[in-house]
């Protein structure tokens, strides 16, 4: 590829490989950024649009955006707090749901996170998990050790001389749950889940340092400067609605129609039109697909017939 390619392109960076990979291709595929990746190479010219993708570890997009490498990109908020990175965060993306925690084996006696001041701790997360155990030292509460790290602010000077970095922190790169029984580590600090790989490595979680999931971000002096990141913006959010609601339909006689209302209210307001028949109407609303089956029964409760749902697979929605 002639890099030239790249001048007046959005670079758009995308997670390589790992657990966003694949949810970043299918938001990709609805929002209509058709491209082409040659193999082994790790950007890709849209086709349709004037963007560039780049494939980058999920790790350092943050740091990339923030330095203005790449215009806009997906990633973990993990990785951005990690990173330190300044950057926008222009949307929730409702996948790649994670906490972060501070795990210990369940036969230690270690309680809290503050038991761990001065022990030793192993993780991937060596940034966020130093700047935690120094508000930890310098004294403060671990709900407000926990709130200094999304906010990204930092220890004020007179608390930062307070800590004295005696807990020992030591960076792996994967398989972290391991190094407790392998005799490194008196507590890690590392993703949870499903909390599987915790059970499985007879670790519990003691406390929760982030919440995550993946996020588009953008880099702070780029949003203004691009009219195609609103609207890529747009789109991807209408991708993640369509995700999240379904399309219901159904008849019901015109003296239960308030009662379907209270239970269908649709985003704004649901479609009702007249049936042939002038005692009943039809309508259509969308509804939140994680509580369809809840409202089929409803609805056939109160006499509604012909109820059908139908996949929606893209849409602008007011919030
Ligand atoms: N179990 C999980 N469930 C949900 N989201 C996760 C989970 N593990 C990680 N993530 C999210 O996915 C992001 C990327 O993690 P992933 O483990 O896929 O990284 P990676 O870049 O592929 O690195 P590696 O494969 O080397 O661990 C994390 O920063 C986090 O936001
Ligand atoms: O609570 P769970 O659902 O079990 O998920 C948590 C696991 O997922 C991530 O690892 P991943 O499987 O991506 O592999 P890694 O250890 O190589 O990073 C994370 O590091 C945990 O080990």
């Amino acid at each position: 590829m002639d890099f030239s390619d790249l001048n007046d392109r959005l670079l758009f960076a995308i997670p390589k490989k790992g657990r966003l990979h694949e949810h970043c291709l299918t938001l990709l595929k609805g929002a209509d950024i058709q491209f082409h990746r040659r193999n082994r190479l790790d950007i890709a010219l849209s086709t349709n649009h004037p963007i560039a993708l780049v494939f980058l570890p999920a790790a350092d997009i943050g740091t990339f955006v923030g330095e203005g490498n790449v215009d806009i990109g997906i990633t973990g908020q993990d990785m951005v707090v990690e990173s330190r990175a300044n950057v926008e965060e222009l949307l929730q993306l409702g996948f790649g749901k994670c906490n972060l925690c501070v795990q210990v084996p369940i036969s230690s006696p270690v309680k809290s996170a503050r038991d761990l001041v001065g022990k030793r701790i192993v993780t991937s997360f060596e940034s966020v998990v130093r700047r935690y155990f120094d508000a930890l030292e310098s004294g403060l509460d671990e709900q407000a050790a926990a709130a200094l790290l999304k906010g990204g602010a930092k220890l004020a000077d007179g608390e930062r001389s307070k800590a004295t970095s005696k807990t020992t922190i030591n960076y792996i790169n994967g398989s972290v749950e391991a190094a407790c029984a392998l005799g490194l580590a008196d507590g890690i600090v590392d993703l949870v889940e499903s909390g599987e790989t915790m059970r499985e490595a007879k670790l519990h979680a003691i406390t929760t340092l982030l919440t995550s999931q993946a996020v588009l971000i953008c880099n702070p002096k780029k949003r203004s400067t691009n009219p195609l990141i609103e609207t890529l913006m747009r789109r991807i959010q209408g991708v993640i609605a369509a995700q999240k609601f379904v399309l219901c339909n159904y008849n019901i006689s015109r003296e239960r129609l308030r009662e379907a209302v209270r239970i269908t209210p649709g985003k704004k307001a649901p479609t009702i039109s007249p049936l042939e028949n002038s005692d009943w109407v039809a309508v259509s609303s969308m509804v939140l697909k994680d509580q369809v089956a809840d409202i089929m029964d409803r609805l056939e409760a109160i006499g509604a017939t012909d109820i059908l749902v139908f996949q929606i697979h893209n849409c602008r929605v007011v919030s």
